[in-house]
């Protein structure tokens, strides 16, 4: 009989594709076991959106590389997450499936399906943290519930210790034999991506060693004036890390212990910047205890409101090709087309003009930005849109609306941000802005010799208007 402290451990990644303070790897290759890292191409991969499907690729190519440097490999499969896993259990003869838990009401089904089948089989199903800071039910209101607003769950939060970062393992133990793996290139994993690979590639920072070297530049540069440099789309004064977050090229308590330390070395930004990696765990710890936070109006009564729910409308269509007339709208836009990101303030922006100016359920903007963004994570993104529509916890109040135009004057008073996007508003447009042209699909029929619109979509005063009469009107 085979000794089950002897079999392998399937090491099931996701999000979490680093080898750096990676409990579950750093407890498996401590097992005296051999560990089968296991990378599966199943439901919750096949929805996500265009741009993450093809950064995800990125991710795993990169994970896979740093594999082999430690004698592994990255074994790749495709299918429904249990019957696959299921499946490698059988040829490997492996005792256990190790993963580390996310908490999104989709991962969280898919890992809840996992977790009963393996047991059903004898098969230990076992889960990690490592994904946020703090796991959601750790947090606790004074009366023992979840937290609703930000503010309380800092306050708690704030002085915690997330605990020591784990390890690297200097070598990942390997089977005497390995399974066959899928090759990656045949997921065609960024085929559906209209605008392709090559213009984004350039923006993207890909992988575990870039993305900590991203943080040690920002540690060094960027964090000392982040809170004020962090509200200028013009300039890089964010650390850029979310697209390596989303994927778990970095380990969020890495960030946080760099964030403190910097605090301690007394740089001005570094607490302000503490603040918003709590912002990503808030964003978790709402999807967890609200897990319709990502599908739907987390204020139940705001169902009753006269969003327009038509994506086709032309409006719609202007708002996602960035021409509403409306710059800092404009400009945000095709920054996100371009480089599968888009600036807070910015996101904060088009997100107010879709569902205020242009009274557009945030469902839509929110699909949109799941489908460009590679940057996109499902709690991040909905909490985003539901805060800037009105119909989140601890959200802007829906009558509180963005003026684009003011915005535009606060935070890019020098135009950099709109030149560096919008080529039809000057005689030498920059590359960037010149590159969303070859980033569209053809079928937009737009040039940069047009004419921009000389008026915007909805105007700044008008959109106010219309959208606090409707609310006004509201029966609930
Ligand atoms: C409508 C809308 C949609 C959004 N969609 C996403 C998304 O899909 N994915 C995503 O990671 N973020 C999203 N955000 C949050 C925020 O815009 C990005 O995290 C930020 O722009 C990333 O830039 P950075 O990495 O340079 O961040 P920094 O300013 O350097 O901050 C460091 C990290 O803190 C976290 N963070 C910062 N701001 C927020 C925030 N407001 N909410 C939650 N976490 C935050 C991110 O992980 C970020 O990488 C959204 C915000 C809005 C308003």
């Amino acid at each position: 009989m085979t000794d089950p402290d002897k079999t392998p451990i399937l090491l099931w990644l996701r999000r979490d594709l680093r080898l750096s303070d990676h409990p579950a790897l750093a407890e498996a290759c401590g097992a005296g076991r051999p560990v089968i890292p296991v990378f599966v191409h199943d439901e919750m991969v096949a929805a996500a959106g265009a741009a993450p499907r093809w950064r995800w690729a990125r991710s795993v190519a990169s994970l896979a590389a740093a594999l082999e440097d430690k004698g592994s490999r990255l074994i790749l499969r495709r299918g429904d997450a249990l019957p696959t896993l299921r499946k490698l259990v059988k040829e490997t003869g492996a005792g256990a499936v190790w993963w580390t838990r996310l908490y999104d009401a989709e991962a969280r089904r898919i890992a809840e399906g996992v977790k009963a089948g393996l047991r059903e089989d004898g098969t230990e199903a076992r889960s990690f943290p490592g994904h946020v800071l703090f796991e959601p039910w750790t947090v606790e209101t004074g009366s023992g519930g979840y937290y609703k607003v930000y503010t309380p769950f800092w306050k708690n939060v704030r002085s915690r210790d997330p605990g020591s970062t784990c390890p690297t393992p200097g070598k990942v133990p390997a089977p005497e034999s390995w399974p066959a793996s899928d090759k990656l290139e045949e997921w065609g994993m960024g085929d559906a991506m209209d605008r392709g690979a090559a213009v984004i590639e350039p923006h993207a920072t890909v992988g575990e060693s870039a993305a900590s070297h991203r943080l040690g530049a920002f540690m060094a540069h960027g964090v000392q004036d982040y809170a004020t440099a962090r509200d200028l789309p013009g300039q890089e004064g964010t650390s850029g890390l979310s697209e390596n977050l989303t994927y778990g090229e970095i380990s969020i308590r890495s960030c946080w212990d760099s964030g403190r330390r910097a605090m301690e070395e007394g740089k001005k930004g570094a607490e302000t910047w503490v603040g918003e990696l709590v912002w990503r765990d808030f964003a978790h710890h709402l999807a967890f205890h609200t897990p319709r936070l990502t599908t739907a109006n987390w204020r139940q009564d705001w169902d009753a409101f006269p969003w327009n729910e038509d994506a086709r409308l032309k409006e719609v269509r202007d708002w996602k090709r960035g021409v509403t007339g409306m710059t800092f709208v404009d400009a945000a836009m095709r920054e996100m087309y371009v480089t599968g990101r888009m600036h807070n303030r910015g996101r904060m922006i088009v997100a107010s003009y879709l569902t205020k100016h242009l009274m557009t359920h945030w469902r839509i903007g929110c699909d949109w930005f799941a489908d460009c963004l590679i940057d996109w994570d499902p709690a991040n993104n909905a909490m985003g849109w539901q805060w800037s529509a009105g119909s989140g916890p601890d959200a802007t109040p829906f009558f509180r609306v963005f003026n684009p135009e003011t915005q535009v004057e606060k935070f890019d008073k020098d135009g950099a941000y709109r030149r560096a996007w919008i080529a039809e508003l000057s005689d030498d447009p920059p590359d960037t802005a010149l590159s969303y042209f070859d980033a569209i699909p053809r079928h937009w029929a737009m040039d940069p010799g047009d004419a921009y619109p000389d008026e915007p979509l909805v105007p700044a005063g008008e959109g106010r208007r219309r959208a606090l009469e409707a609310y006004e009107k509201r029966d609930f």
